[in-house]
């Protein structure tokens, strides 16, 4: 077992060279992400939260510093992904077999993920067969299927209702066990329940301006959480964050 971290960034700064002008979207950024962490980032609209899980993800080159990712990492963006012309189990095989994993083996690994994330009877279904959520369940097991060290997820459950969401939240607090992860989120109760550990971003340029620990007990069940006071008194910090790094206030 080594104990070097999953991911390390020093001194990262970036800026993009846009259309109308450039624009320092991160500034000096240490992070260290432990393995079995799993970190959220939060903080206002165009803080630089995807640009930071881009340059983690080998999307985007850093300016400045460095960036240091030990394996490979998974990515779970906001809208998903599939592939239209494959079933739902053929898109969660697809990196399998990417990898040339033998037929047999991708279609247990990817029967293992669907049953997981609770899409087991719908393997032979079309993805436009499937509701949003659904979908997005599909994309989730064909990142997890990959068996990637690392999952990066951009704001997964943002298009999802509110049921959907918090049924998602618990599947993969129960999936993340195992992982190392990095969630962006724009909420700062989802970031809290599911975290242990909270990053805020100040806006432009996007520094961390918050790193919180969050201890709370996997054991217990999400709604027991919700209203705990350690996970209360922790999103009102997170928050207050949040809050005092925004520009324009959002009622
Ligand atoms: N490809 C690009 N070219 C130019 N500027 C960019 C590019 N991508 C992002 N930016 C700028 O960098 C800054 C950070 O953007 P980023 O998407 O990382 O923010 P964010 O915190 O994820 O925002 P949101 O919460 O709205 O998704 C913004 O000012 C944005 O305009």
């Amino acid at each position: 077992m080594s104990s070097d971290p999953r991911i390390r960034l020093s001194g990262v700064e970036h800026t993009f060279e846009g259309r109308s002008g450039r624009v320092q979207a991160l500034d000096r950024i240490d992070l260290t992400i432990e393995p079995g962490e799993f970190v959220s980032v939060v903080g206002a609209s165009g803080c630089g939260k995807t640009t930071l899980l881009r340059l983690i993800a080998g999307f985007v080159h850093a300016s400045t510093g460095t960036v240091e990712v030990d394996g490979e990492c998974g990515v779970v963006f906001q809208r998903p992904s599939l592939y239209p012309w494959l079933s739902v189990a053929g898109n969660v095989e697809f990196g399998l077999k990417m990898r040339r994993v033998p037929r047999k083996e991708r279609r247990e690994t990817a029967r293992r993920y669907l049953d997981l994330v609770g899409l087991g009877e719908f393997a032979d279904a079309a993805p436009y067969e499937l509701s949003g959520g659904m979908q997005q369940r599909c994309q989730i097991a064909r990142v997890l299927a990959t068996e990637p060290p690392t999952v990066l997820m951009d704001e997964p459950f943002g298009a999802l209702d509110a049921l959907t969401r918090e049924n998602l939240q618990a599947e993969l607090r129960r999936i993340a066990k195992e992982r190392t992860v990095l969630f962006v989120t724009h909420s700062v109760e989802e970031a809290v329940l599911l975290s242990t550990r909270v990053l805020v971003m100040s806006p432009r340029p996007g520094k961390i301006v918050l790193d919180l620990p969050i201890e709370t007990d996997p054991a217990q069940d999400l709604d027991t959480l919700r209203t705990s006071p350690a996970v209360l008194a922790a999103t009102e910090k997170v928050r207050d964050h949040v809050q005092r790094r925004t520009p324009l206030r959002q009622a």
